[in-house]
């Protein structure tokens, strides 16, 4: 008698099913089954139906794919969303932002504003997050609490911020999260040296050596602006980038944030050098920072991820809107209405975000054998009529109102729109109170 494979835990059923990999394939009349947390079967509909399945589900007129990957934010800033708008980087941060930081974030800021986040995030088809902001072991707590994926880095800067005294201080405890961490199914650690010009030389060296010691990613806001560019080369006498190489920093494990200053020689170290580049349009647009060569570097083989950057610079942590602004701007930069089509802008919001997070062998397709991180949305409403072709609509027509279901390594956290970990009430009084908080307060900003 040949081996029953074991039931399947969960077979779903959609309308279409787009794995991301191969590249530009749209499934019709086909299923998906999990096992254990893990894609276990990807198979024409009436084949799957005839196996032993726990629950099946029907998901019609929606079209399921990997969850999405915010490869960028500040999960904590949602609490200062709106505080300090239309204003240039520079001003935003040190007016208005690193003030109220110091003035305002403490434990509590960073477990709810993080709660708030992951929740904004979960009903927009986030399934994964990189995270970059202060008390990175409250982050991880509720990270853990709420079931989603993250990259929480460790922020690194010379001056004291919250939580930590120097930059000696932030390692300490940076490092004995990576301990506490290491075998975490859904959370990773990477270093969060904040920016070129608030790092020293001998701290960059520094977490170059520590990075390749505990095989950890490097995530940093590069190039953001060319006001950036021109400080460098007048105190370095060398490019952000170029510094960044001298350092040590560049290799795979780089997360280089907003790159929207570019020249040959940048172009050719993040090529030789594997680095990934995250793309924040919403947050460049917004603080007029620049625009990034998404085109120009996809052409040239480097890894583009995308990102929302945190809620004060964006203001909503929503990838899908993020992902049809960058494929709309990719077009404008190149000058050519083929830059970053729909199946390339769904694939950098999934995949090359996996990727750019050392994940891309774990998530950020459907693939037999990589875990369950599934969201599905609903084409079947009236904005997304009539359909001819399911990715474009779903980049340039659906909006973050479709996510319907989600799921992370096959646990669901979404359910028809509906949080299942998170009480969304809770977190909406809890936000208002801060807000009460910070806004009646004379020195909310400064
Ligand atoms: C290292 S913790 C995060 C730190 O970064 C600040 N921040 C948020 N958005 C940006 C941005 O676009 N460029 C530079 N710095 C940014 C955030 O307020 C925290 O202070
Ligand atoms: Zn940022």
């Amino acid at each position: 008698m040949p081996n029953q494979p074991a039931p399947l835990d969960l077979l779903l059923l959609p309308t279409w099913l787009v794995p991301v990999e191969p590249a530009g394939v749209v499934l019709r009349e086909h299923a998906l089954g999990i096992r254990d947390g893990r894609i276990a079967l990807i198979a024409p509909r009436e084949q799957a139906l005839r196996l032993e399945a726990r629950e099946v589900r029907e998901l019609p007129g929606q079209l399921l794919c990997p969850g999405l990957v915010n490869a960028h934010g500040h999960a904590a800033m949602t609490l200062l969303r709106g505080l300090a708008d239309d204003l240039p980087l520079m001003s935003w941060l040190q007016e208005h932002i690193w003030p109220a930081e110091s003035r305002w974030v403490d434990e509590a800021f960073v477990r709810c504003g993080t709660a708030l986040a992951i929740a904004e995030q979960v009903k927009a088809g986030i399934s994964c997050f990189a995270d970059m902001y202060f008390y990175p072991q409250v982050a991880s707590e509720v990270v853990h609490a709420c079931g989603v994926r993250a990259q929480i880095s460790i922020p690194l800067l010379d001056f004291p911020v919250p939580g930590a005294l120097d930059a000696q201080d932030a390692l300490r405890h940076g490092l004995q999260l990576f301990d506490d961490l290491r075998q975490h199914p859904r959370l990773s650690v990477a270093f969060g040296p904040h920016a070129p010009y608030t790092v020293s030389d001998d701290k960059l060296a520094n977490i170059a050596m520590l990075a390749e010691e505990v095989d950890a990613g490097i995530h940093m806001h590069i190039h953001e602006t060319a006001g950036e560019i021109e400080q460098s080369l007048a105190s370095h006498g060398q490019r952000p980038l170029a510094r960044l190489q001298r350092l040590g920093l560049l290799g795979p494990r780089l997360q280089a944030v907003h790159m929207t200053q570019i020249d040959e020689s940048d172009l050719a170290m993040l090529v030789e050098s594997n680095a990934s580049v995250i793309h924040c349009p919403e947050s460049n647009l917004k603080l007029a920072s620049g625009f990034c060569p998404v085109e120009r570097l996809w052409q040239a083989g480097v890894n583009v991820a995308i990102g929302t950057d945190g809620a004060a610079s964006n203001n909503d942590l929503d990838l899908l809107g993020e992902t049809r602004t960058a494929a709309l701007l990719a077009k404008a930069v190149a000058g050519s209405a083929q830059a970053l089509d729909a199946h390339r802008a769904l694939r950098m919001a999934t995949l090359n975000g996996a990727r750019a997070l050392g994940l891309d062998t774990q998530i950020g397709s459907l693939e037999i054998g990589k875990l369950a991180d599934l969201v599905s949305f609903d084409l079947s409403g009236l904005g997304c009529q009539p359909l001819y072709d399911p990715v474009s609509q779903l980049i340039y027509a659906a909006n973050r109102q479709c996510t319907r279901h989600l799921w992370v390594a096959g646990k669901q956290l979404l359910d028809n729109g509906r949080l299942l970990r998170q009480d969304e009430e809770q977190l909406i009084s809890q936000a208002q109170q801060w807000a009460g908080r910070i806004a009646g307060s004379p020195t909310a900003t400064a």
